[in-house]
């Protein structure tokens, strides 16, 4: 017979995204009123699961959080405990840490396992659950680009912060006859860049899964010119390359899985526009302010749910699955999908259809 689940553990990896706390409310409040069960929260990730920083976490404890960004629980994009950096003879090795986590887990008798993040830590919560671990898993990335769920919650609010970037570069931009190039996240998926891009009446947008030709971008900036519209809007995400070169390269980032941070396309571009046509052009990067703030209606729905189902699966003792939105339904799929390829725009997607409709270039 399988052990009675009394005790479950909760923890937030990778980068932040608005509503994840109201991930962590959703779990508190359903353990505790609906199945009884004491939640402990690990701290920073997979580190407070390794370091052992845990406490206990009771309503009073998510009291007021649903409306706020982060995660009261803290998190890291480091701390991979199959590849834990340690210092042996003056030099970093990385090495498995994991017996640590099983150890902290029977610490506090932790019956199930609760992950929520991204591509990363969602492989942890895999080989942990191979290892024998109760893991479920709950998606997140303002990226959106997990495949194994039609939308990650921090997506929409994302989206909303660009959009509103976007209406104001407008006025800026019809005011001064500039080229006013927006530079949003998105490492290997352009998502935020399309979707705002089309919200926000974008007249380029430069994608990772287009690669660009500065002329054709140059070649919508002057159609505007000659039909009197003497401003354009450039959206641009962080991972987007042109066609003869590479993506930029922000920094590293030592200690990370994948250490590389990009960043810099905006001002290659806009700089690109100064040099081979007559307007002025300003670069704004967005960054972690996409990241940052309140969640969306949307997120906080999306995100409730998710917290919800996550402690229901526990309960139906489906481990090493992720809870996942398949049109307007919660269901779950096993971890590995979860992992596997990321969901990249498809050039046929009907957002791409739509903007091309509308006029605007990919600067092809
Ligand atoms: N493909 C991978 N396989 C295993 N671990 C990974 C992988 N990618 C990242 N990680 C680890 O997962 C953790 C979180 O990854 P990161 O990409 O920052 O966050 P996210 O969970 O949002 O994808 C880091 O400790 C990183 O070392
Ligand atoms: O937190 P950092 O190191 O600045 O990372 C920035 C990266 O994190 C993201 O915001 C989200 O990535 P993850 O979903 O993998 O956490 C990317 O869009 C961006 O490239
Ligand atoms: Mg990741």
């Amino acid at each position: 017979m399988t052990k009675a689940i009394r005790r479950i553990g909760l923890l937030t990896g990778g980068g932040d995204a608005p509503g994840l706390n109201a991930v962590i409310r959703a779990v508190v409040k359903t353990a505790v009123r609906q199945y009884g069960l004491t939640v402990i929260g690990f701290q920073n990730g997979f580190g407070g699961l390794i370091k052992n920083q845990a406490r206990e976490m009771g309503e009073n404890d998510v009291a007021g959080i649903l409306p706020r960004g982060g995660t009261i629980l803290g998190t890291t994009n480091r701390d991979n405990p199959f590849h834990y950096p340690v210092l042996k003879g003056g030099e970093m090795a990385f090495v498995d840490v994991s017996d640590r986590v099983f150890e902290n887990i029977s610490i506090h008798e932790v019956d199930a396992l609760i992950v929520i993040g991204g591509d990363g830590s969602l492989s942890i919560a895999r080989e942990l659950h191979e290892k024998g671990l109760n893991v479920v898993g709950v998606p997140k990335t303002i990226d959106n680009d997990l495949s194994a769920t039609d939308q990650t919650f921090g997506f929409d609010t994302a989206l909303t912060t660009a959009t509103e970037a976007l209406d104001k570069l407008h006025t800026t931009a019809e005011s001064h006859h500039r080229v006013m190039v927006l530079e949003v996240m998105g490492r290997y998926a352009g998502w935020i860049a399309l979707a705002a891009g089309i919200a926000g009446g974008a007249d380029v947008i430069l994608i990772p899964e287009i690669p660009f030709d500065i002329n054709k971008v140059i070649e919508k900036v002057n159609q505007r010119s000659a039909s009197n519209k003497k401003f354009s809007i450039i959206v641009v995400a962080e991972g987007a390359k042109p066609q003869d070169g590479d993506v930029v390269v922000q920094r590293m980032v030592e200690g990370s899985f994948e250490p590389v941070r990009l960043g810099g396309i905006g001002n290659v571009v806009a700089k690109q526009i100064e040099d081979l046509t007559d307007k002025e052009s300003r670069v704004t990067v967005l960054g972690h302010l996409q990241r940052g703030g309140s969640p969306t209606a949307f997120d906080r729905i999306l995100a409730t749910r998710y917290g919800v189902a996550a402690v229901n699966l526990i309960m139906d003792g489906k481990y090493g699955h992720m809870v996942s939105l398949q049109g307007i339904d919660i269901t779950s799929v096993p971890l590995g999908n979860a992992v596997g390829e990321l969901r990249k725009v498809p050039l046929d997607n009907h957002l791409v259809l739509t903007a091309r409709q509308l006029g605007i270039s990919f600067g092809v």
